[in-house]
């Protein structure tokens, strides 16, 4: 996941390759209360882990529900057989909706029949989306519940009551359909002495996520029996019965970005494929896939998966009434963009109420992109884009919005070049916490696209600690390029090739085997991290890095490290040679004291013994050899700017290289 404040994704323009799905948010969530409200174990496969979904299982813990992953990486959950088993608690439920409203029903029924009290929160978007309705139903069969804040809006108390049986209910179906979801999942609890009747009023929206609901409470063992869309009878005696296993299929609503992406960026012979979802899912946002295909997509599709590649170009504008796939419509807003017209979404009034207001989100971040945009109460209209410009994403908390934005970044389709920033990228862990590494892994760039930040300079002056740490901020990957001399050096040293004899080591650099493993280093299969850092190592790698052909031998290898969504690169030719195009590049100095001081510390707080002006000596030799040999010498590059860091800390340093990187940068 990208916990970075923002996430730039530079101009990408094809995609290809197999995406596997996480699992569905909704299903996942539904599954574990109904697995931790029933009797015995349930094991679940496939389940999202996710923000979301661990809200819930934190939840169902503090219940008293004993949730274990297994050794084949299930979960297994032994469920309370519909008692409480603890009477009083307060639970923080974050912004999971598909945590909050089938909680508070379970918790309001139970608490009203056995003498429970329980507080529930969230985050302060979440005590902004409403509630009441749902209140209003559970107080009609008797359950009594408290706003601890603002009427109609979460934190709530559930403080017992009275449950009516035989009791019919109302409610509202026309703000979310997550209320009716809520109260069908827990009135099996109070169904033991009569049926109970649920009467939706207005028109019910969203109905594929009912029928999700109904489809996993048939599994568990409860048949409610459905008249249209208006009244729902949950039959008396009903009780949960756990069907041992369950798997959990791929989440149709992420899935919809990779649709998306098919449809703009995937060619005919060589489609994306999509595995987790496919004709046999019972999610509604699988009908995204229609959508997609009336703008014109190529779509095949299987059981449990999908391949897409781009069939009608540009797009083909759409009018669409979207109640049946509100949170899959979001990505239909940005494909617009790539459309021969304006679309229009029509009836998403439920966006206002989501994570965040989506159409007013929706309409400001696409403007900033420069698209022209309408937008109502319930409909929002996009018209493709031709001026595409630099914009840097506000994500609101949403996980949606920053997934669908990343489509923009597409935009070498339409004919433009411009990066697109995403703010606070980490919001995706609500749902697919890998997102951008999915979308990364079947991205394509042009290399010239993809930037590279070099950090060349002598020995010590601190490259690889500010290398890295500049990488982290940003979200790129590393390249220690001194790692690989040094491991040449290694296998020169076990292998007992002299550092003198050129063809021999080159050789050895050719056929090095390293694997790059999370700031670990394996060399044939052994982790050699810690014996990289070998002054003895050091010196050698100094002494083979001066052959040309050596430093041929590692040439393509450097170049592999230039992948999405971009590289920092430390070492001493970064800049001049390796990545001569580098946006920018950072000539990194401190004086020999200062270096000699810093290695000093950082040998002895490693365990190795050192002497200071010994390591004077050995690295004023090093800088010499590098800066007068021939081949890829030590020197600035003719457009870098230099750092001398003597004075500055660690984080002074990442500041200013930070500070340089934001003024090249568009946004
Ligand atoms: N600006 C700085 N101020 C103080 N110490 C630093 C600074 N930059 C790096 N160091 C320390 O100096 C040591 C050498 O840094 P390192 O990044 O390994 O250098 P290089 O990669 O250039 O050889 C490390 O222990 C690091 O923590
Ligand atoms: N791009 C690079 C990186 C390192 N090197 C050489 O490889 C040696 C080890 O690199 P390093 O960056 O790990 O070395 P230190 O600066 O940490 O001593 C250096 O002494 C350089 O001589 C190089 O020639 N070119």
């Amino acid at each position: 996941m990208y916990a970075t404040e923002f996430l730039d994704l530079p101009p990408m323009h094809a995609a290809a390759g197999t995406v596997q799905l996480p699992g569905s948010k909704s299903i996942s969530n539904r599954l574990l209360l109904l697995a931790g409200l029933c009797q015995g174990q349930t094991v679940l496969h496939d389940l999202l882990d996710s923000d979301d979904t661990r809200v819930m299982i934190a939840a169902l813990r503090q219940l008293g529900c004993a949730i274990e992953p297994r050794q084949d990486g299930g979960l297994r959950v032994t469920g309370l057989g519909g008692r409480l088993a603890v009477k009083q608690g307060q639970l923080f439920l974050g912004n999971a909706g598909t945590a909050m409203r089938p909680l508070c029903a379970a918790l309001a029924v139970l608490s009203a029949r056995e003498g429970g009290s329980f507080e529930v929160s969230g985050v302060a978007r979440m005590h902004e989306r409403p509630i009441g309705d749902l209140v209003d139903a559970l107080r009609g069969l008797g359950c009594r519940i408290d706003y601890l804040g603002h009427e109609g809006y979460p934190p709530l108390r559930l403080a017992g009551g009275n449950v009516h049986i035989g009791a019919q209910i109302r409610v509202r179906g026309d703000v979310s359909s997550q209320f009716l979801t809520a109260l069908l999942l827990a009135l099996p609890l109070v169904s033991d002495h009569g049926a109970v009747v649920i009467e939706v009023e207005g028109e019910l929206i969203s109905k594929p996520y009912i029928e999700i609901t109904l489809n996993l409470l048939q599994r568990f063992g409860i048949q409610v029996e459905r008249n249209g869309w208006r009244r729902f009878t949950v039959p008396a005696g009903s009780v949960y019965r756990s069907p041992g296993q369950v798997h959990v299929e791929g989440d149709a609503s992420s899935a919809s970005y990779f649709v998306a992406l098919g449809a703009l960026a995937a060619q005919p012979e060589a489609p994306l494929r999509i595995e987790g979802v496919g004709a046999d899912s019972i999610q509604g946002d699988i009908r995204f896939v229609e959508a997609a295909e009336a703008m014109g997509a190529q779509v095949k599709r299987g059981p449990n998966w999908l391949e897409v590649s781009r069939g009608r170009w540009p797009l083909r504008a759409l009018d669409l009434d979207c109640n049946h796939i509100p949170d899959a419509a979001m990505t239909l807003a940005v494909m617009a963009l790539y459309a021969d017209g304006p679309t229009t979404l029509r009836n998403i009034a439920s966006w206002r109420v989501k994570e965040t207001d989506r159409i007013a989100a929706m309409a400001a971040e696409l403007r900033k992109l420069g698209a022209e945009v309408r937008e109502g109460d319930d409909f929002i209209e996009v018209h493709p884009l031709s001026a595409w410009q630099p914009a840097a994403i506000k994500t609101y908390d949403d996980h949606r919005v920053a997934m669908c934005f990343s489509l923009a970044a597409f935009n070498p389709l339409a004919g433009a070049s411009v990066p697109v920033r995403i703010l606070d990228p980490k919001c995706v862990a609500k749902t697919f916490p890998d997102y951008f590494e999915t979308l990364f892994g079947c991205a394509r760039a042009h290399v010239d696209d993809i930037p590279v930040i070099t950090i060349d300079g002598p020995t010590a002056s601190g490259k690889g600690t500010l290398a890295s740490e500049v990488a982290k901020a940003l979200g790129y990957h590393l390249l220690d390029s001194g790692s690989l001399y040094r491991a040449t050096a290694l296998a020169a040293l076990r292998q007992s090739v002299p550092a003198d004899d050129e063809e021999g080591v080159a050789r050895l650099a050719t056929a090095l085997s390293l694997r790059f493993d999370d700031h670990r280093i394996e060399l044939d299969g052994q982790d050699v991290t810690e014996e990289l850092r070998r002054e003895d190592v050091g010196l050698l790698a100094s002494r083979v890095s001066a052959h040309a052909r050596v430093r041929d031998a590692l040439r393509e290898l450097q170049l592999s490290f230039r992948r999405l969504p971009g590289l920092v690169a430390d070492g001493r030719d970064m800049g001049t040679v390796i990545f001569p195009q580098a946006a920018l590049k950072v000539f990194l100095t401190a004086s020999a004291a200062t270096r000699a001081e810093r290695r000093h510390k950082q040998l002895i707080s490693k365990g190795f013994s050192a002497n200071i002006s010994d390591l004077r000596q050995d690295l004023e030799a090093r800088d010499a050899r590098d800066r007068s040999r021939s081949a890829a010498p030590m020197k600035p590059a003719e457009d870098a700017v230099s750092l001398d860091n003597s004075a500055l800390s660690i984080e002074e340093s990442v500041q200013q290289v930070l500070a340089w990187w934001k003024q090249r940068q568009p946004f």
